[in-house]
């Protein structure tokens, strides 16, 4: 029999929820998606191409947040204003097309881009509350136009401006981490030999019962940098400590929020946190974030590119970042089948 497709939109209205989307007590929201923190710091890109005493505090904020938290947000970054309005009101619009346009950019069966209702990871025993809409946009040459939405009007030349804007962003701040650890300021873009982009819309509907899901399950991003555009609503949290506590990150208008992936992880031996987030959704409105992640080319090797005096290297071999993907991924599968397992060898009294 055909797997019961129920996608989030068509439950928003619903009361309950399916028992596709609950989560186990553990994983569940511990903090609301509107009781925020200021923990995490805004820094100020002004000034970053002077030199003076602007450009010096960016830098240590920008090098103290990534080895704290490995995650802070970005005002004065140099992306237009008009070119992020454009792109978040492109998505908003993409996702109120009639379900039948969504699907014609179907993703699901292995499709490199496109549309799908909630998660893409395969095996996936609970479902995160979301759709996406996903293209690869760097390198260049390797674009496949067909796979990314023609459809609100103007997509095209909105989403290749901004991609572009952000890919420059992005470098800029590889440049700054890559001179903190005493490298050439290009060794990190370098080390990922043909820089990946890869540009994940989420739409997150409003939700009868957010209490009982998420969003988007915890996680850290696998690649080097991930620039993310959220909307005023709030729901996008960081953890320090493994999954105990939560804090809400407040929305910024106009901020991109900058999460360290793995990759930047390895890299640094182990100095540069990656992020470990997750996205709540709510009960009163639909919330939208746009996701640009920096990844390395398929090929790339993860291995430290600095060992500190004193230091040992945090991985025992190189590997590549396609490796590093596949094991990654398989071991939240496995992680999530284990789970099951135990639920369901549970005694019911
Ligand atoms: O929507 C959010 O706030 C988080 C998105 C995210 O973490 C991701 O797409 O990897
Ligand atoms: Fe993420």
């Amino acid at each position: 029999m055909a797997e019961m497709k129920i996608s989030p939109c068509e439950q928003a209205e619903a009361g309950a929820l399916h028992p596709k989307f609950i989560r186990d007590e553990e994983e569940r929201p511990k903090v609301a998606y509107d009781q925020f923190s200021d923990e995490i710091p805004v820094i100020s890109f002004a000034g970053i191409e002077e030199s003076g005493e602007k450009r010096a505090e960016a830098w240590r904020r920008i090098v103290a947040a990534s080895e704290d938290w490995g995650i802070f947000q970005l005002v004065d970054h140099g992306v237009d204003f008009t070119v992020v309005e454009r792109m978040s009101s492109l998505a908003r619009d993409f996702f109120a097309l009639p379900s039948e346009e969504k699907l014609r950019f179907d993703m699901s069966g292995g499709k490199k881009g496109g549309f799908i209702v909630s998660s893409h990871l395969q095996g996936e025993v609970v479902q995160d509350w979301r759709e996406i809409v996903t293209y690869f946009s760097y390198p260049v040459a390797a674009r496949d136009y067909s796979r990314w939405p023609d459809k609100p009007e103007g997509w095209r030349a909105a989403t290749e401006e901004y991609s572009r804007q952000v890919m420059e962003l992005g470098c800029k701040l590889l440049e700054i981490l890559s001179q903190a650890m005493d490298l050439e300021k290009d060794a990190l873009s370098k080390a990922c030999v043909d820089m990946d982009q890869k540009v994940v819309v989420n739409f997150y509907p409003k939700c009868p019962q957010p209490d009982l899901t998420l969003s988007l399950k915890r996680h850290t991003d696998p690649g080097l940098i991930t620039l993310l555009l959220q909307d005023q609503v709030g729901g996008l949290q960081a953890t320090p400590d493994g999954g105990n506590t939560w804090i809400t990150i407040r929305p910024v208008q106009g901020a991109f929020v900058v999460n360290l992936g793995d990759y930047a992880h390895y890299l640094s031996n182990g100095r540069f946190k990656n992020a470990d987030h997750q996205a709540v959704v709510n009960s009163k409105c639909s919330r939208l974030s746009i996701a640009t992640f920096q990844n390395p080319a398929p090929d790339a090797k993860v291995y430290p590119l600095k060992i500190r005096e004193g230091e040992e290297s945090i991985m025992k071999e190189a590997i590549t970042f396609s490796e590093m993907y596949k094991r990654k991924m398989s071991n939240d599968i496995e992680v999530a089948r284990l789970k099951k397992l135990a639920n369901q060898n549970k005694p019911l009294f």
